[in-house]
């Protein structure tokens, strides 16, 4: 399952002709399976980079290319069930959990695998819900859950995740960082992860997109952007976060 993509002076610009950039200029390949986190202050953009990968928004200008084939030749269906977008606030269909579940296999015209269903489910603490139960009644955390499960069972090569882990309590949290890195162990899934826990982007991501002025200013391994970062606005941004700097502590 492994896709490749290409990004080549992809910006967004806000209230064009004369509105400021979000971000310009961004370039980056993924040529193998890998667990990318995006991280940067508030407002830089992550959650709009996001969705433009998920084609839910357009970019000002540049060029996406997926699996050697410019983003026009694929049709946006197409694309999304190659390259799916788990949103912050997960919207709920109206209907039951299983109904829910279904949705997105029944949308893309695919078997809807209830065995998986159940037991991804039950790995990431939702097994004692009632499928029967109508799914605007769920919790924060359980829309959450749902909502991934709900696109994990499309079994898309490229996730986009935005703070999907954001409404959980730390045994949930766990339990769905290690779905994710199973998944990605074992079907080569990449995963690329808008998270504001330093902690999570750490021990989940083998690189890290860092975003700060309007571009992306660092892409690199995880290990060395946590440990030494290159541009004065990430060792900022580090040293603004203690949780980080006393967890790498406890590793040391
Ligand atoms: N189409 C648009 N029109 C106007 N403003 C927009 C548009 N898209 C994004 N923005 C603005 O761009 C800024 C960045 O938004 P975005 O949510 O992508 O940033 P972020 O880095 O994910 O922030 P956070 O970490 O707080 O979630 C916000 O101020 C947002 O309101």
């Amino acid at each position: 399952m492994t896709s490749t993509l290409l990004l080549e002076g992809l910006g967004k610009q806000i209230q064009p002709p004369d509105g400021p950039w979000l971000f310009r200029d961004l370039q980056a390949t993924i040529t193998e399976p890998t667990i990318i986190s995006i991280l940067g202050k508030s407002g830089q953009g992550k959650s709009t980079l996001l969705r433009i990968l998920g084609r839910l928004t357009l970019p000002s200008c540049g060029i996406m290319v997926l699996d050697n084939k410019d983003c026009s030749q694929w049709t946006p269906e197409a694309w999304r069930m190659t390259v799916s977008y788990v949103a912050q606030q997960p919207m709920m269909l109206p209907g039951s959990v299983t109904e829910n579940l279904q949705a997105a296999s029944n949308l893309h015209q695919r078997i809807f695998d209830v065995k998986q269903a159940r037991q991804w489910m039950e790995q990431i603490g939702l097994d004692h819900l009632d499928w029967e139960k109508p799914a605007q009644q769920l919790s924060g955390g359980e829309k959450q859950r749902l909502a991934l499960i709900r696109t994990l069972l499309l079994r898309p090569a490229i996730l986009l995740l935005d703070e999907v882990t954001s409404s959980l309590d730390a045994v949930s949290k766990q339990a769905t960082e290690g779905l994710l890195r199973d998944l990605h162990g074992r079907m080569g899934t990449t995963i690329l992860w808008v998270t504001h826990d330093q902690e999570e982007a750490r021990t989940t991501s083998q690189r890290v997109w860092f975003m700060a002025n309007g571009q992306l200013l660092e892409d690199t391994d995880s290990q060395t952007f946590f440990d030494s970062p290159e541009s004065d606005e990430a060792k900022m941004f580090l040293s603004t976060h203690p949780v980080v700097a006393e967890a790498a502590e406890r590793v040391r």
